[in-house]
């Protein structure tokens, strides 16, 4: 069995013109984790999630995910590694339905083009029964209700379904490692609480998948993480479980500028 981390940031750096988003970031994420990823507004998260999945190049340090180095590597390259993400803001096609939506997120959903699939109408038949499935087990686990509306727009649905129905998107080319970037953002506390319950059940199916979530929702992130790490201006001020990082006095005057 291999112990070595599975995802390690080695001094990563980022800067934006005069702007140093990301300072000599190191961190480790272990197997089967869910490590919280937190700091003030402008710390840095959502600028690591970038460089993790190939949006911007990093201007320094390295990233290792599974033993082999992927700083720098595309977005597509990245996906094929195993990881995948979700994003603060919805980036669902509204008019489109369930199963269009969650088979957005798995490319290799249909093996032949659209004439050989015209053609091969039987061979095209038994790709979609799978990828259906695939699709309507998928959402199954979340919730019995939803997989029996498959081909309904996603628009018709509460926020907590549809963030569901983005986190099926993410799943369904079976990742190792998942990007929740505030999944509570827009949804109540009744729908932030039955997500993190989602959340938790998603690692307890096993799998191995590991998550790494960007929360500000402090509830979310004690409830649901084994360990956080907290930025502040890019740098890494704390690493350890939440009681620890939330009563270290650098944090607190971070969030509170409280010394
Ligand atoms: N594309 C960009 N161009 C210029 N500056 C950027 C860019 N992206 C991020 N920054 C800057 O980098 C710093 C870190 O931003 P980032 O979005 O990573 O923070 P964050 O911790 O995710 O913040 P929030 O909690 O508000 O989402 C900020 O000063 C931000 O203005």
């Amino acid at each position: 069995m291999t112990t070595s981390p599975l995802l390690e940031f080695t001094d990563l750096t980022k800067r934006f013109g005069g702007v140093t988003a990301l300072d000599a970031f190191s961190m480790h994420l272990d197997r089967g984790e869910i490590l919280g990823l937190i700091g003030p507004n402008g710390s840095g998260k959502t600028t690591s999630f970038n460089l993790l999945t190939g949006i911007y190049p990093a201007t320094a340090g390295t990233i290792r995910f599974d033993g082999q180095e992927i700083t720098n590597a595309s977005p597509r390259q990245v996906y094929e590694a195993g990881i995948v993400r979700t994003f603060q803001r919805s980036r669902l096609c509204l008019e489109l339905s369930i199963y269009d939506n969650i088979m957005i997120g798995d490319t290799s959903r249909l093996s032949q083009g659209l004439w050989a699939n015209l053609v091969k109408r039987n061979s095209f038949r038994a790709e979609f029964d799978a990828s259906f499935q695939k699709a309507r087990d998928l959402v199954a686990t979340f919730s019995g209700h939803l997989a029996d509306r498959m081909f309904e727009p996603v628009g018709t649905l509460p926020m907590i379904e549809r963030r569901r129905i983005e986190i099926c998107r993410a799943l369904v080319s079976a990742p190792r490692l998942l990007l929740l970037d505030e999944p509570s953002a827009g949804m109540t506390h009744d729908e932030t609480d039955q997500l993190m319950r989602d959340i938790l059940d998603v690692r307890a199916r096993g799998n191995g998948l590991s998550i790494i979530i960007v929360e500000h929702e402090m509830g979310v992130i004690e409830r649901i993480t084994d360990r956080c790490v907290v930025l502040s201006y890019g740098r890494k001020i704390a690493d350890g479980t939440y009681a620890e990082v939330a009563s270290d006095a650098e944090v607190q005057n971070a969030y509170l500028g409280v010394d």
